[in-house]
């Protein structure tokens, strides 16, 4: 396989395999089980390789007094080289600030927007961020509540009332529930121009976790690419902490997308390219591991092996 051949090869060590690591498509089924064998012991030692990619980058603007309230994890901070910055308030200090990082996806450089679950005093940044990014598609990967425990704000109107959030009105066109997911439509309005914005909503992926079934997630990840197609917009990608099943989701939207043209993949590479833009995309090994199954899946054709 690729890893047998790179050790065969002493290119373990070169600077290429440290931020690449292409398969073949034809070899990836076998890849993916040399990687699983033995406790998926090169599945952890590839992941562990990412662990510190780009951690030496600032968040200074994150770390200001003015906006520390704005950050849901302390921890869980946007680089300012990649930070999405808002249109300043007149002499609102810390009023372009949000946790959100640009993130590039297969079509362009900022195909999306990654951030994190609004919090009750952000979420009129929020959609101020929506409305100044253009943004026409909005995934949530996480549930408002996880057990017990608020895991994002519910930042749209609970019901068909046309609510306001700072200057932003968005009223909620329509809503189609699937076992796993809903998909809804908000008219969103500023001033005199109105705009409707999809809002695909993931309900069974829990935190730190995977879906149960590799299936649910890529027809979830089709049913949004279906209807987003390749807008020029923003997607806006959020879970809770904007990390773990964002980055896993965009991996697999960006893959489901390129084995349509090219004959080999780096899951290691994308993951590398991400995390120099936000910290922590694809947080454990576990997503790792399931944009590999899911890529297989694909690859083998069992995507409706299972129900939806
Ligand atoms: C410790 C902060 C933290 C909380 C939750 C998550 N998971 S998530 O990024 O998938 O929402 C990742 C990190």
């Amino acid at each position: 396989s690729f890893v047998t051949h790179v050790a065969s090869q002493g290119m373990a060590n070169s600077p290429l395999y440290a931020c690449s690591r292409s398969v073949k498509l034809s070899e990836f089924v076998q890849h993916v089980k040399i990687m699983g064998a033995d406790s998926d012991f090169r599945f952890s030692e590839e992941y562990e390789a990412l662990k510190m990619v780009g951690r030496e980058q600032p968040s200074t603007a994150a770390d200001l007094p003015v906006n520390r309230g704005k950050n849901r994890f302390t921890n869980i901070l946007p680089y300012d080289h990649s930070r999405v910055k808002l249109i300043p308030v007149d002499d609102e200090d810390g009023s372009d600030y949000i946790n959100a990082n640009y993130m590039p996806g297969f079509n362009s450089p900022r195909e999306y927007i990654v951030t994190q679950g609004p919090l009750p005093s952000t979420r009129d940044d929020f959609w101020r961020m929506v409305w100044e990014q253009n943004t026409r598609s909005i995934v949530m990967l996480t549930r408002c509540i996880e057990k017990g425990r608020e895991k994002c704000d519910h930042y749209w109107p609970i019901d068909s009332e046309q609510t306001y959030y700072g200057e932003i009105q968005v009223a909620v066109l329509n809503e189609s529930k699937y076992p796993y997911w809903t998909i809804s439509e908000f008219k969103v309005t500023l001033d005199m121009e109105s705009r409707v914005v999809r809002h695909f909503h993931f309900t069974a992926w829990p935190d730190f976790g995977v879906p149960e079934h590799t299936q649910t997630l890529i027809k979830f990840v089709r049913a949004m690419r279906d209807r987003a197609q390749y807008s020029p917009h923003p997607i806006i990608a959020h879970c809770s902490a904007g990390v773990g099943r964002s980055g896993t989701f965009i991996v697999i939207d960006r893959l489901i997308q390129l084995i349509k043209q090219s004959d080999t993949v780096d899951i290691f590479g994308n993951v590398y390219e991400m995390r120099k833009e936000r910290v922590w995309m694809v947080q454990t090994e576990q997503q790792y591991i399931c944009i590999h199954n899911s890529l297989r899946t694909v690859l083998e054709g069992r995507e409706d092996d299972m129900p939806t």
